[in-house]
């Protein structure tokens, strides 16, 4: 069925099932960004081709141009994302999968949350959170025999992201570092950290999405977490629109404001925050920003301790701006080169969504390259492989800073760089993930030495979910007070 569609179409079709077979992506032993690697690689020269996954026709775009193209410039023509998940209750009403008129509405009413200005009044939540995170690792280096804390990487960082965003967008203090077993945390880490059930689920979704959606109903996320967030989340948008709860800089309040302006200019425009989409894309941003945003700090951790000059050019960098009492200026932060320059290595490196998706919405001709895209045909950025493609990264396996410093930018397209997706359908919590990000590292390093320990692996290793690429589970680390710093009060 797929040779005469791309046939009919003058599409090369890759078989990629020899590189990745259905079993490897059922198991998590490999993820969908290895497929389009296999066709990315096999295409030599060529800026596009077809490939069969799990029974859809889709189309692998290689070339920067073309990519461009269909990201930015005839958007119009590949504005959703494939519908899969489509009988969740939540998921279907939330941004990352809403479709057409009704995505542009909700986004235009959520982007201004995440404008300079509020991720700025935000820095008081992360240097809150961040100050509890490392006087956590004090007290337990405190209590150890040789004064280093020996941390496991998943469950640690995960316990800042939560606190981080249950304050910043439920507004609640989950207290997560303090209380790992509280009723919050147990939820936020099921909801991470999918069992084999949930990804034999998500590849029978993507495999029979009708039959999966309609026919049996199939939900991902279990019924006890999702009702725990959406009870949290309604609440306290009830609480905010009657104003029993006021002046809070949280994501909450925000799209309450949003909600407001709109019925004030109702008659003007369509108002698209109903209650269900307020909830859901409340759900979206925690789902979206939760294990994307620990991936990022994990991974710099671990590369960190696996290069100890890369460290203290960061510490040396960062301890210019951290204050006596631990906290960082949103300004300050914004100025330091080198940690914007190892974070970038990072996502180039180790990107934690490893492909953009597009759906095509109506049929699409680039008279330029030759290529046709049917309507319904689903388009697949290779983000994984452009970021490791040697035409625009020197020694691209190696983790190098300096593959960001001002020269070796200027040599490349700024369109092979990609870890927050491109264009009008970006990723919209971006600023939010990066001073998040840098926060807990600037933290980090600033206070501890960090080192691996006989455990953790080197060189570095990752795993797969989905197109998602994630940090070993297990990983140890070992975090050493530095001296002069220790005696500063919290
Ligand atoms: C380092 C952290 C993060 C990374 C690497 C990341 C990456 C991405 C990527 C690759 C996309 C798809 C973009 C595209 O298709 O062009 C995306 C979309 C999205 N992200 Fe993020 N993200 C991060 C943090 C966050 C945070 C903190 C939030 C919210 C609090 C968030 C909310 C979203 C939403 C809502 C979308 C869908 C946007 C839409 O469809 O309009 N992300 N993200």
């Amino acid at each position: 069925r797929s040779k005469s569609f791309f046939k009919k179409y003058g599409i090369r079709q890759i078989d990629t099932s020899a590189a990745v077979s259905k079993l490897d992506i059922f198991l998590g032993r490999k993820g969908l960004p290895l497929a389009d690697d296999f066709a990315y690689q096999t295409m030599g020269g060529e800026k596009y081709c077809g490939v069969s996954e799990m029974g859809n026709n889709m189309i692998i775009i290689k070339d920067l141009e073309l990519l461009k193209k269909i990201l930015i410039k005839d958007f119009d023509h590949f504005v959703d994302r494939r519908d899969f998940l489509d009988s969740e209750r939540t998921f279907k009403r939330m941004l990352p999968s809403l479709k057409g008129d009704e995505w542009k509405g909700v986004r235009a009413e959520v982007i201004p949350i995440f404008k300079t200005g509020k991720i700025r009044k935000m820095m008081e939540i992360f240097n809150k959170v961040g100050k509890m995170w490392v006087a956590d690792f004090k007290e337990k280096a405190a209590s150890s025999r040789d004064g280093s804390a020996i941390i496991e990487a998943l469950p640690t960082v995960n316990a800042y992201t939560i606190d981080v965003i249950a304050s910043a967008i439920f507004g609640i203090q989950s207290e997560t570092i303090k209380n790992p077993n509280s009723t919050f945390a147990k939820m936020a880490t099921k909801m991470s950290e999918p069992s084999k059930w949930q990804l034999i689920k998500i590849v029978f979704f993507l495999q029979f999405p009708k039959f999966a959606s309609k026919v049996l109903q199939m939900q991902i996320i279990d019924e006890d977490v999702r009702n725990y967030f959406e009870g949290i989340l309604e609440q306290g948008l009830k609480a905010r629109m009657s104003g029993s709860i006021e002046n809070r800089n949280d994501v909450l309040q925000l799209l309450v404001e949003a909600k407001k302006n709109e019925i004030k200019n109702a008659g003007e425009k369509k108002q698209w925050l109903t209650e269900q989409v307020m909830i859901s894309t409340a759900f979206a941003l925690f789902i979206a920003g939760f294990s994307t945003t620990s991936s990022t700090i994990i991974f710099a951790v671990y590369a960190l301790a696996i290069d100890q000059d890369m460290q203290d050019e960061l510490r040396n960098e960062v301890d210019k701006i951290v204050r006596t009492d631990g906290t960082l200026d949103y300004d300050e932060l914004s100025t330091l080169v080198y940690l914007e320059m190892v974070l970038c290595e990072v996502l180039r490196k180790y990107p934690p969504a490893a492909r953009l998706e597009r759906r095509c919405v109506k049929d699409y001709k680039d008279s330029e390259s030759g290529l046709f895209v049917q309507e319904g045909v689903t388009i697949a950025i290779p983000m994984y492989s452009i970021h490791h493609d040697p035409k625009y990264y020197e020694n691209p396996e190696k983790f190098d800073p300096e593959h960001f410093n001002p020269k070796n930018k200027a040599k490349r397209s700024s369109y092979a760089y990609m870890p927050f997706g491109i264009g009008p359908r970006n990723c919209i919590g971006l600023r939010l993930g990066l001073v998040q990000t840098k926060v807990a590292i600037a933290q980090l390093v600033h206070f501890f030495r960090i080192e691996p320990t006989k455990k953790t692996p080197i060189p570095i290793e990752h795993t797969w979910i989905g197109y998602g690429m994630i940090p070993p589970k297990g990983l140890e680390l070992k975090l050493t007070p530095i001296k002069n710093k220790t005696n500063t009060s919290f």
